[in-house]
């Protein structure tokens, strides 16, 4: 993945037509539903959804020689260094055969947004952000029940901890650049999903 515009297709009458990937980083606090939307997303709008988590947490059961330190870093609510965070997403990527993604829990930080571009080129179309109080958020983690090793009240502090001193950070560096599509995360699911849906809708269809 070298560039932004990575991607070329060639059509029935012989042309070559280059795709750019389209990349949206959806940001938020931990437990703000970030996962739940991104699964209503995938089934309107087309995209792949890849959850940094999700990845780190598949990499720990992979046996790879990184797996005791993503799971350390995990324990604690830490940031992975970047390196690793980003080979897993590109080959994610790859192998999705699509061109839409729905970056989920990435940029988690400074490093993670200077390093994702360095690598990829890839500059979001925009960065979805749920904002939820942290008492909401901390009663949707202590009753997910998915058996993760983070999801208990020590973790849980330390997470809120991170996103506060390094994530919003990240969140504020895109607001400065009109980037920023933020949604009360706070409410039902659905109605959190019209909100998100009125986003994604393209201007001309949502007119019509
Ligand atoms: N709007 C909502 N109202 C009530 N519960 C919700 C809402 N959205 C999600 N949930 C529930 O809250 C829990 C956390 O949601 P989810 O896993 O989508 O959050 P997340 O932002 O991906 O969290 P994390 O950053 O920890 O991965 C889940 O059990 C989910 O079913
Ligand atoms: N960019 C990221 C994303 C996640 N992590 C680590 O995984 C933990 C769980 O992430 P969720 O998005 O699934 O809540 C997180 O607390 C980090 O330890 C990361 O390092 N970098
Ligand atoms: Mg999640």
């Amino acid at each position: 993945m070298g560039t932004a515009v990575d991607a070329v297709a060639k059509e029935a009458n012989g042309s070559v037509t280059e795709k750019k990937t389209e990349v949206v980083f959806v940001l938020g606090g931990p437990g703000s539903g970030k996962g739940t939307q991104c699964a209503n997303i995938v089934q309107h709008f087309g995209y792949t959804h890849l959850s940094a988590g999700d990845l780190l947490r598949a990499e720990t059961k992979s046996g790879s020689e990184n797996g005791t330190m993503i799971q350390n870093m995990i324990n604690e609510g830490k940031i992975v260094p970047s390196e690793v965070t980003i080979k897993l997403l590109q080959k994610a990527m790859e192998e999705s055969g699509n061109d839409k993604f729905l970056i989920d829990g990435f940029p988690r930080n400074e490093e993670n947004r200077a390093a994702f571009e360095a690598v990829t080129k890839i500059e979001p179309e925009f960065v979805l952000f749920f904002d939820c109080p942290e008492e909401e958020m901390e009663r949707r983690i202590l009753s997910r029940n998915q058996g993760r090793a983070d999801d208990n009240v020590e973790t849980i502090r330390k997470r809120f901890k991170v996103f506060l001193e390094s994530s919003l950070p990240v969140v504020e560096y895109y607001d400065a650049k009109g980037k920023v599509r933020k949604i009360d995360a706070a409410k039902p699911v659905e109605e959190v999903f019209e909100a998100v849906k009125i986003i994604f809708t393209p201007k001309e269809k949502a007119a019509a």
